[in-house]
């Protein structure tokens, strides 16, 4: 092992590492052996009270600093994730099993720009100046006070960073609750934004499972949640968070359309539906898991994506030649080889996988489809592993309603050379982020989200700014008041 993933202690709470050995022991499973490889415990509600009551006392003064000032410190926290990107980036491997060849250039780094984006914008978040004649009003652009973030276990760091930098940015603090199933990660940027200079208490992490969060939501000393996570989840969050009138985030899961139409271009729309399909093995939110191909290409598109399948290197994550790494858990692999045995029960074609993989840890291959139909539940239900559904279809009117026949809406795509039909197509998805001859991408820059079951709220971008703050409207009368009496 290059080095020890033990953390120091479970949770990191008011600026240091603490410990209580009374929650319930959360072991850290290695997904490509199986090994146990560290031990954190599930808060306690003492844990979880000093977290609150640390961030509460710190958020006044941090909101009291000036923009430019939180703003150094994210940006400090984004230079020291860029340096120590190689032992973040490991330790990613370590928690979720994905490949260092993807958790090199897509996790630590992630965060770093949602920190490094933040900080550059925290200098500029202002109110504005309405005149009304004489008398004018005035808003002021406030923190919501503590936010908690929960996160998903496919990308722990990203999660964390994503959540911690817009909050922090806006001059709140931040509790976040990694998933039981990744705990490591987020301890590592608790530590950082703490190097970086941020204020004790401003970004604590405890770890647990849903009760832990559930204890969370419901705090009354809590004004915000964000969560990523499952719908079910989200709708059990998205309630306790009403009964409090707290503001909410909720990034869900997606069966997201992909459509290739007969002129496009083959090469890219199939690096696209291995993009949106295989990356993170198939673990991934926004994936293009419904993949509808124009009947005149199909069987080209089918014969050339299993060949580029064949080239996946299957293996050690932590070499790095290997493009293609085990799942999350055992759990999660059983759940996507279930999903694989339902396929095969309701006719659709089986044209490459379908197996685990005969070695140590979670392996599965990269699965294919063809012959899907709609009703099918591959075709229906959120798998969340490496398994594509390849659907026929004719006309574009028709794809497009097929492809918008769905309670998510997290993403979408279209490959195809037709410029008008491009722009087209991306108007008529029901989707929060869409993509054309591209799949996946996610910029910093660019608003992240859901529509319909998919989610409330955005991710990233100055779209952010609107869900971590909130706005003070001030009327300033120059002259007399006038009153009935
Ligand atoms: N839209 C996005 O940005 C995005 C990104 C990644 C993953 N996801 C979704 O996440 C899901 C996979 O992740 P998962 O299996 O960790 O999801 P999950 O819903 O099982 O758990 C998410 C988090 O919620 C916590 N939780 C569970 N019950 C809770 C409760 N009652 N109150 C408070 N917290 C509770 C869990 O402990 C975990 O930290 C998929 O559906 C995927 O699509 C969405």
């Amino acid at each position: 092992m290059p080095y020890d993933p033990q953390p120091n202690a479970s949770h990191f709470i008011d600026g240091a590492y603490v410990e209580d050995t009374a929650g319930t022991p959360i072991p850290v499973i290695y997904p490509a052996t199986g090994e146990t490889i560290a031990t954190v415990y599930a808060a306690t509600p003492a844990i979880v009270e000093q977290a609150i009551t640390s961030a509460r006392k710190a958020q006044a003064a941090w909101a009291a600093m000036s923009g430019t000032e939180r703003g150094r410190v994210l940006r400090r926290a984004a230079d020291m994730i860029r340096d120590r990107n190689h032992d973040l980036s490991v330790l990613e491997t370590y928690d979720t099993g994905k490949p260092y060849q993807e958790t090199s250039v897509a996790d630590a780094t992630s965060g770093a720009d949602a920190l490094e984006y933040f900080g550059g914008l925290a200098g500029s978040l202002t109110g504005e100046h309405i005149q009304l004649g004489e008398d004018w009003v005035y808003t002021r652009r406030e923190a919501l006070g503590l936010c908690v973030g929960i996160g998903a276990w496919n990308y722990p760091t990203q999660i964390a960073c994503w959540k911690a930098a817009p909050a922090l940015a806006c001059g709140n603090a931040m509790i976040f609750k990694p998933s039981e199933t990744t705990p490591l990660c987020a301890l590592k940027v608790a530590e950082i934004l703490v190097e970086a200079g941020l204020p004790a208490g401003l970004f604590n992490v405890v770890q647990g499972m849903g009760e832990v969060g559930q204890s969370l939501v419901t705090d009354p000393r809590v004004d915000k949640v964000s969560l990523t996570g499952s719908v079910p989840t989200g709708r059990k969050v998205y309630a306790a968070a009403a009964e409090g009138i707290k503001h909410v985030t909720m990034e869900l899961g997606g069966k997201s359309p992909m459509i290739v139409f007969e002129d496009a271009d083959i090469e890219n729309a199939i690096s696209g539906a291995i993009l949106g399909n295989f990356y993170s093995s198939g673990q991934i939110c926004s994936n293009g898991t419904r993949v509808f191909v124009h009947r005149d290409i199909k069987e080209a598109f089918l014969a050339r994506l299993a060949e580029r399948l064949g080239d996946a290197v299957v293996g050690d994550p932590m070499d790095p030649d290997t493009s293609f790494g085990p799942m999350v858990s055992e759990r999660q692999m059983q759940i996507a080889l279930d999903y694989v045995a339902k396929g095969e029960a309701e006719g659709a074609r089986l044209v490459y996988g379908g197996q685990r993989i005969e070695r140590d840890g979670f392996y599965m291959q990269p699965t294919v489809f063809a012959d899907v139909k709609d009703g099918m539940v591959i075709a229906r239900e959120e798998i969340f592993g490496p398994v594509m559904a390849v659907l026929d279809f004719e006309d574009e009117a028709e794809v497009m309603a097929r492809a918008n026949a769905t309670e998510y809406g997290l993403a979408a795509g279209v490959f195809t050379n037709d410029l008008s039909r491009a722009h087209r197509v991306a108007a008529a998805f029901e989707a929060g982020t869409c993509y054309i001859n591209t799949y996946n991408d996610a910029p910093v820059e660019a608003p992240f989200g859901g529509m319909k079951n998919s989610g409330v709220g955005r991710e990233n971008s100055k779209a952010a700014i609107n869900h971590y703050s909130q706005l003070k409207s001030v009327y300033v009368r120059m002259g007399d008041v006038e009153a009935p009496f």
